[in-house]
């Protein structure tokens, strides 16, 4: 299979890097810091057994790509319309367009700027760009696809090449339930810059995340999205299940770059205004954590 991976960081290097390893024919569109010395070396993974290198293409330049029989696209909610921009040239007739971001509506937004339908996709993965050209790996690694004509065979290529992936008709409510986690922790854990086991050992921390859960169930159902109604208890136990782990909104703001905070705890506010519905705490964290972006730049300008 011909794949291309338009935002070649930690999501798209392990999963395009583990499709290199397993015999496809890859190209990863990234930055420079990391194409670079891919294209020098090849990609190296960090994996539980072992360090391995991936024998991908890297490129830095849209115009370079040829048509793939399946592109991945692995940028950051912000910058979904761009990549959908860049890549919209080098889309063949046949290419299948699939989504890893978190986040519930870049396969919509990406469909709007291609004109392409795109398979959105759930990415129960912790990694991370440990070093220029190098991925390392923090536990998981499944994904859960929306149907599609072709969803099952890639389902069957990215679980041979070590990625268990199963197709299923209800990832939107997935996503739902991966947002809801999402809003429940990334704020507090980025505003305090604390692990999840210290944050819910705060006073008010566990009645902020019950009122977030709340209002996400409220406005996910009134978008005709009916969360688990084991909701609460799933959010709970992400504490207990990764007691040391700082939320990726934390990381970002920590080295300084945007978050995704718009597109969690900001997309349950603007669905809550469209629907009249009231989420006064999913605001009061997306403002907090607009707060702190902007202390940064200051602090950084
Ligand atoms: N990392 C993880 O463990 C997980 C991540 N996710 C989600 O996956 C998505 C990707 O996350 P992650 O891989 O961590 O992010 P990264 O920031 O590591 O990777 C995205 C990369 O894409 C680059 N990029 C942005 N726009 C373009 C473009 N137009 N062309 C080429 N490259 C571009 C970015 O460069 P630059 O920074 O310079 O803009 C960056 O290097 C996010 O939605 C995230 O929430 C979901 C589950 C787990
Ligand atoms: C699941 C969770 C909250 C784990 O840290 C995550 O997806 C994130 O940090 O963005």
């Amino acid at each position: 299979m011909r794949v291309t991976v338009i935002g070649a960081g930690a999501v798209g290097c392990y999963v395009g890097g583990l499709l290199g390893i397993a015999g496809h024919d890859v190209t990863l569109l990234g930055r420079p810091a990391h194409m670079h010395p891919i294209a020098a070396r090849g990609l190296i993974l960090d994996l539980p057994e072992g360090e391995k290198n991936s024998p991908v293409k890297a490129v830095t330049d849209a115009a370079s790509l040829t048509p793939a029989d399946l592109v991945l696209v692995c940028v950051k909610s912000a910058d979904t319309e761009n990549a959908g921009r860049e890549l919209a040239p080098a889309l063949g007739t046949d290419t299948v367009i699939l989504s890893l971001q978190n986040g519930v509506d870049n396969a919509e937004r990406l469909s709007i700027v291609t004109g392409r339908p795109v398979v959105p996709a759930v990415v129960y993965v912790g990694v991370d760009m440990a070093a220029p050209g190098r991925v390392g790996y923090h536990g998981g690694g499944r994904l859960l696809i929306g149907s599609s004509p072709q969803s099952d065979v890639i389902a069957t290529a990215l679980t041979q090449a070590g990625i268990p992936t199963t197709v299923s008709a209800t990832v939107q409510q997935a996503l739902w339930a991966k947002l809801t986690i999402n809003c429940a922790y990334n704020a507090l854990s980025a505003v305090a810059q604390i692990p999840y086991a210290s944050m819910m050992s705060v006073n008010g921390a566990k009645e902020v995340i019950e009122q977030v859960v709340s209002e996400c169930q409220t406005v996910a159902h009134a978008c005709n999205v009916t969360l688990p109604a084991n909701m609460l208890q799933q959010v709970l136990d992400v504490a207990v299940l990764m007691p040391d782990q700082k939320s990726s909104t934390a990381q970002d703001l920590f080295r300084g770059r945007p978050t995704e905070i718009d597109f969690l705890n900001g997309y349950v506010v603007q669905k809550g205004r469209e629907l009249n519905i009231p989420t006064p705490t999913n605001l009061a964290l997306q403002t907090m954590v607009k707060l702190s972006e902007k202390t940064r730049c200051v602090a950084r300008g």
